[in-house]
């Protein structure tokens, strides 16, 4: 059942907060936990739909999966130890717990099915199925889509790969299937993707390296036949799910907010750079190193923004995190041009088109040009007083509620539910500062 939600004008957010966990990492968390042996302590997992899809996946898989108050506990059955599930594998909204766990299942001799919901679904996997296919997967039928049917191989056979598009979900599906391949796998990114997958394979054990690419980027290799042993893993706070709260405070009049213990990996800063140079008040403080990841508080200030270009290359750093920067485009003052952005059309929707649609509607101009997406601000004034249509995108929810808190009139978000997915307490969150939303 849908459920809408409304953001009103607000004055004043203030507050010192923690988001939950990050998502990317808490995935990998639950996935390598299970091919180690041995136990995994994970704290500050995140606790969304997406990563609950993926611990009852590798639950079904035979792993072991706790929770004892803030802690879970993972007890694995060791790489290619897995066993055949009793029933389809549904990753619900997340690309990413399919694809990854695609990379584990091809490794090992089960067949085992593949769903989710109706937008993931819709999502091409081609990309990870055409590498996984060359190591010794077996699809059944044609589709690409899912549900599909997986038949996976004890013989997987190494690759070395280029990777068509930038995507870490790519990358770490082949890294995964490598660890069950003798011999080394390669994978190689023409453009450095976030690099959550090397650093845990390495944190649990596994032999990995990553050399410069000529001309840019990273070739990534694991040594197959790997054993991986149970660690412990502190799961830091998602940039990705700050970037709304520090964004609602650089648009919203008279705020001050300090989101707590965010990850910091020069994979994932590109909107705090991004924000900076359209002249956002963000200040890093206190940045340290905890379990092999930079971590800092950040504190984001009322600003008066101005339009930037956005090359392509900075994509893979803020690939999430492009609606929320379209809505402080939408605040600025003159043209920003988000340039490359093809990926975000296969997202959980398409978002340029749902992000340029639902700024028409609060009365912003914003167009697609290719797979570039441009906005047009005025320099503050956004009349809002819109109904966005959000297909099952929790991106495009969070983002226009966030632009209903400094618009003239409210923003109405035609269904908030899937803000679940990768943000539980995001409304809560934003309440406690301030923010009239509900
Ligand atoms: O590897 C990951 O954890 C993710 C990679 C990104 O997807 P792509 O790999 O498709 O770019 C990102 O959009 C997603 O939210 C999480
Ligand atoms: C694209 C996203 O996630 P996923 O690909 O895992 O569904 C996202 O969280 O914005």
């Amino acid at each position: 059942m849908s459920q809408p939600l409304t953001a009103r004008r607000s004055e004043g957010l203030t507050g010192r907060l923690k988001v939950p966990g990050d998502k990317s990492i808490s995935h990998r968390a639950l996935i390598l936990g299970a091919l180690a042996t041995g136990r995994t302590q994970i704290t500050g997992l995140l606790e969304a739909e997406d990563i609950l899809a993926t611990a009852r996946a590798v639950a079904a898989l035979g792993a072991d999966v706790m929770k004892d108050g803030d802690r879970y506990t993972v007890i694995g059955r060791g790489v290619g130890g897995l066993k055949q599930p009793d029933g389809p594998l549904d990753f619900g909204n997340s690309g990413t717990g399919a694809r990854l766990m695609m990379g584990v299942v091809a490794g090992h001799a089960m067949t085992v099915e593949f769903t989710g919901d109706e937008s993931l679904c819709r999502r091409p996997m081609a990309r990870v199925l055409t590498p996984l296919q060359e190591m010794g997967l077996e699809v059944e039928g044609e589709g690409t889509t899912l549900p599909l049917t997986l038949r996976g191989t004890q013989d997987l056979i190494p690759l070395r790969y280029e990777l068509p598009v930038a995507s870490a979900q790519v990358k770490s599906a082949i890294l995964l299937a490598g660890l069950h391949a003798p011999g080394r796998t390669s994978v190689i990114e023409a453009m450095p993707t976030r690099d959550h997958t090397e650093r845990m394979l390495r944190y649990f054990g596994a032999e990995i390296s990553v050399e410069d690419r000529e001309g840019g980027g990273n070739i990534v290799t694991v040594c197959g036949d790997a054993e991986l042993t149970g660690a412990s893993v502190y799961v830091p706070s998602d940039p990705s799910s700050a970037a709304f709260l520090l964004a609602a405070a650089l648009i919203a009049p008279n705020s001050e907010v300090t989101v707590e213990g965010v990850l910091m990996s020069p994979t994932r800063t590109g909107f705090l750079e991004t924000a900076r140079e359209m002249g956002a008040d963000i200040e890093i403080l206190d940045q340290h190193e905890a379990s092999g990841e930079t971590i800092a508080n950040v504190r984001a200030r009322t600003s008066n923004l101005k339009g930037v270009t956005v090359p392509a290359a900075r994509a893979p750093s803020m690939i999430d995190e492009y609606p929320v920067l379209a809505m402080l485009a939408a605040f600025a003052e003159g043209e920003t041009r988000m340039q490359g952005l093809a990926e975000l059309k296969l997202k959980e929707s398409d978002r340029l088109a749902a992000t340029a649609a639902g700024l028409s509607a609060c009365g912003v101009e914003a167009e697609v040009d290719g797979d570039d997406l441009i906005v047009r601000g005025n320099g503050g004034a956004v009349e809002g007083g819109a109904m966005i249509t959000t297909h099952m995108d929790h991106r495009i929810a969070m983002s226009f509620l966030v632009l209903g808190l400094a618009a003239a009139e409210p923003v109405t978000v035609d269904d908030g539910s899937m803000i679940a997915t990768s943000f539980p307490g995001f409304v809560e969150l934003l309440s406690g500062m301030g923010a009239e939303i509900g």
